[in-house]
Parts: C-alpha cells; sequence; structure tokens
C-alpha cells in the first residue's frame, strides 16, 4: 500500500514529470503551473475497523470522483479538437495505451480489471461530452 508521496506524471517531488513543469523563481519553493489534489493514502495495515476502513474509502472515493470529473473534461475537449470526436471518432489504441500505462500503478488490480474500468470511465466520458 501507498504510503509515501507519489507523482504519478512519472517524476517525484523534486524532479517534476512532464506533465507538471516546475515553475517559480529558484531558491523558493515551487508554484505548481495549476491545482493540485491532495489525497490521503491510508495503509491498509493501519486500519483496524470497518468504520476507520470506510472513512478511507470514503477520502479514497472523493478523491476519484475529483478526477473523474477533471478527466471527463479533458476527454471532451479532446473531442472538439479532434477530427471526428465521440463514439465515431473512438481508438483502440489510444485506450491500450491507457490501460497499460496505468496498469504499471495497479498491479493487484491488473490489465483486464483495468481494462474494464476505463472501458467505462471513457464511455461515461463521451455520454458526459455528447450532452
Ligand atoms: O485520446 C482521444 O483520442 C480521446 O478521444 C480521449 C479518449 C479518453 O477518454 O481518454 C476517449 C476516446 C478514445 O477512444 C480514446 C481516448
Amino acid at each position: 500500500m501507498h504510503d509515501r508521496v507519489i507523482d504519478a506524471t512519472g517524476g517525484t517531488p523534486d524532479a517534476p514529470g512532464p506533465s507538471r513543469p516546475a515553475c517559480g523563481t529558484s531558491g523558493a519553493p515551487a508554484e505548481p503551473a495549476a491545482p493540485l489534489l491532495r489525497v490521503s493514502l491510508p495503509s491498509v495495515e493501519d486500519l483496524g475497523t470497518v468504520a476507520e476502513a470506510r472513512a478511507a474509502i470514503d477520502g479514497l472515493d472523493a478523491a476519484l470522483a475529483v478526477l473523474l470529473e477533471h478527466r471527463a473534461a479533458v476527454a471532451a475537449l479532446v473531442q472538439r479538437l479532434k477530427p471526428v470526436g465521440g463514439f465515431a471518432g473512438r481508438s483502440p489504441d489510444r485506450e491500450r495505451e491507457i490501460v497499460d500505462a496505468m496498469a504499471e500503478h495497479a498491479p493487484s488490480l491488473g490489465r483486464d480489471r483495468l481494462a474494464t474500468i476505463m472501458n467505462a470511465v471513457i464511455e461515461a466520458g463521451l455520454d458526459a461530452a455528447g450532452r
């Protein structure tokens, strides 16, 4: 279970990844270019009761909801920018790349379960973008 600072873009807090460019003046703490989502990742070993575990799930789900909402907005933008957007412009190759990259962060879920989850996420985003 994760219990440290993780930069899922591939960088570290000291060496930001490509989608989190450093900014600010040298010597001062770097200001992020965009808002950051902070989420507590409690260790499973530290959760002893159903109430504690459910509180942890509630925190994780709140973060997931924020991420899903933001992802849907960015995916909607892609639909407007692509020559053919929406369900008609679906790209199985791109979707495979997404799942492959995510599978590295979720070894216990595994690629097939992630593919099912991401298919639902992508379809929900396309559906919302079409309204
Ligand atoms: O990357 C794209 O081309 C998109 O349209 C975005 C997106 C996604 O939600 O990630 C949606 C549909 C495509 O099948 C692939 C990916």
